[in-house]
C-alpha cells in the first residue's frame, strides 16, 4: 500500500466510472456497497457535464475527476492527441492513486476507465473491469489483459474474454433503486394517477430525437394512458412544443434525479437498450419495448436487447422500422392484455440479479 492510514482488513478501492450514466451508476452502486462494508472508496469520473450532473446527488461519496477519453474509431492522425491525452491522464491517475494509497481498482467500462486501471496495475494494486453489455466494449476488452478478474453483467459477454478469469456478477444497481417507494407514494410525488396505466420513456444519454417524436405522436393517440418521458436536456424544449397541453397526464423530464419514483409508477418502459437501464428494469421486473440506439458502437445495444427479447421480457424494435402506429399497437398489446404484461414483467425479473453489488464486492474483498 502507498500513502494514507487504514484500518485492518479495510481496503482502499478506486472505482473508475466516468463518461456516461451507464458507467457511473453501477460504479456508485459498487461504491455504496463497499462503503457499507467499511472500505474506503474514491470514484474517478470524467470532467463531462453529464458526470457532474449525475454525481451531485451522491454527496456522501468521494469523487475526483479525470479528463474524458474517447479513442478514435479508426487508425488516423487523431490517434496522436488521443495517446497524448491518455498518457497525461495516466500520470494524473497515478498521482491520485498514490495519494489515496490504493489497494484495488475497478474500471466500469469506457476508455476513461482505462488509465486508472493501468496506473493501478503499475502500482501493484489488484485490478478488475466490469462490463454490463452483451457485447463488451473495446476499452474493457483491451484493459482485461491488465486485470486480475473480469466481472460481467450478462452471460452473453463471456465468450469475449477467453483467456481471463471471468465471473458473472450481474450489473450493480444503486441503493435508492433497491428500495423504491410504493406506487401511490410515487404517483403523488409525480402528480399522476396511480390507478392509470403508465408508460416510462427513456431516450438514453445520446440522441433520441426521433424516438421522442414518435412517443409524442403515440401519446396523442392514447389519451387514457399516462406517460413520463425523459427527453434529455437537449431535446426537452422541442418535445414540449411538439406535445402541447395534455392536462398533466404526459410528464416531460429533461434529466431525472429520482428514478426510484419514476420506476415505481411505471407499467411498461419504452427505451434504448443501454445496459445499466436494462439492469435496473430487470432488477425491478419491468416489461419493455426496446429501441436500440442505432449508432452505438458495433450495434451493441441490439445485442443487449436480444437478450431481453429472447427471454420474452421485451419487444425489440429497430428505430428505422418503427412508426407511431406500431408503437401504439405494441403498447396497447402489452397494457391491455393483463396476462402479457404479467408474463413479460416476470420474464424481466428473472433476468435481474438482486445481489450484483454484493457479488462484485465479494470479488474485490477476496483480492
Ligand atoms: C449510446 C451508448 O453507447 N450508450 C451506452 C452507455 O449507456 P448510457 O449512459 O447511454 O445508458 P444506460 O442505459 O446504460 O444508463 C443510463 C443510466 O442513467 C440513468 N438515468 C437516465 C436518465 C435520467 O434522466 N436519469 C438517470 O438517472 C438510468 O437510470 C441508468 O442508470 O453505456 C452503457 C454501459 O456500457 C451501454 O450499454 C450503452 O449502450
Amino acid at each position: 500500500m502507498v500513502g494514507g492510514e487504514k484500518m485492518e482488513n479495510q481496503k482502499k478501492v478506486i472505482v473508475a466510472c466516468g463518461g456516461t450514466g451507464g458507467h457511473l451508476f453501477p460504479g456508485v452502486a459498487v461504491a455504496q456497497e463497499l462503503k457499507q462494508r467499511g472500505h474506503e472508496v474514491k470514484l474517478l469520473i470524467s470532467e463531462k457535464k453529464v458526470d457532474a450532473e449525475a454525481s451531485k446527488k451522491y454527496g456522501d461519496l468521494d469523487f475526483a475527476t479525470v479528463p474524458a477519453i474517447a479513442k478514435p474509431a479508426t487508425l488516423s492522425l487523431k490517434m496522436i492527441p488521443f495517446l497524448w491525452k491518455f498518457w497525461k491522464t495516466k500520470a494524473k491517475c497515478t498521482q491520485i492513486l498514490k495519494d489515496f494509497g490504493v489497494d484495488a481498482v475497478i474500471g466500469m467500462g469506457g476508455f476513461t476507465s482505462m488509465p486508472p486501471v493501468i496506473a493501478g496495475k503499475k502500482l501493484g494494486a489488484k485490478t478488475y473491469v466490469h462490463d454490463s453489455n452483451a457485447l463488451p466494449g473495446k476499452a474493457n476488452r483491451m484493459t482485461a489483459r491488465w486485470c486480475d478478474a473480469v466481472l460481467l453483467g450478462l452471460e452473453a459477454a463471456k465468450e469475449y474474454f477467453g483467456g481471463n478469469k471471468v465471473e458473472i456478477t450481474g450489473t450493480p444497481v444503486r441503493e435508492e433503486l433497491q428500495n423504491i417507494p410504493s406506487r401511490e407514494e410515487a404517483a403523488k410525488k409525480l402528480d399522476l394517477d396511480p390507478a392509470k396505466k403508465t408508460v416510462l420513456v427513456m431516450g438514453g444519454s445520446q440522441g433520441a430525437k426521433n424516438l421522442n417524436s414518435l412517443v409524442v405522436e403515440a401519446s396523442k393517440a392514447m389519451p387514457d394512458i399516462q406517460f413520463i418521458q425523459i427527453t434529455g436536456n437537449l431535446d426537452h424544449d422541442r418535445v414540449k412544443d411538439e406535445l402541447g397541453d395534455t392536462g398533466g397526464r404526459h410528464k416531460l423530464i429533461a434529466f431525472c434525479d429520482d428514478m426510484a419514483s419514476v420506476y415505481a409508477v411505471t407499467d411498461v418502459v419504452v427505451m434504448r437498450s443501454g445496459a445499466s437501464s436494462l439492469s435496473e428494469i430487470s432488477y425491478l421486473g419491468l416489461a419493455s419495448i426496446l429501441v436500440p440506439y442505432p449508432y452505438a458502437a458495433d450495434d451493441h445495444q441490439t445485442k443487449n436487447a436480444e437478450v431481453f427479447e429472447k427471454a420474452e421480457a421485451a419487444l425489440l424494435r429497430q428505430e428505422r422500422e418503427l412508426d407511431a402506429g406500431m408503437l401504439v399497437a405494441d403498447l396497447s398489446s402489452i397494457l391491455l392484455e393483463t396476462e402479457k404484461l404479467v408474463n413479460m414483467s416476470a420474464a424481466s425479473a428473472a433476468l435481474g440479479v438482486k445481489d450484483a453489488a454484493k457479488r462484485v464486492c465479494n470479488v474485490i474483498e477476496k483480492g
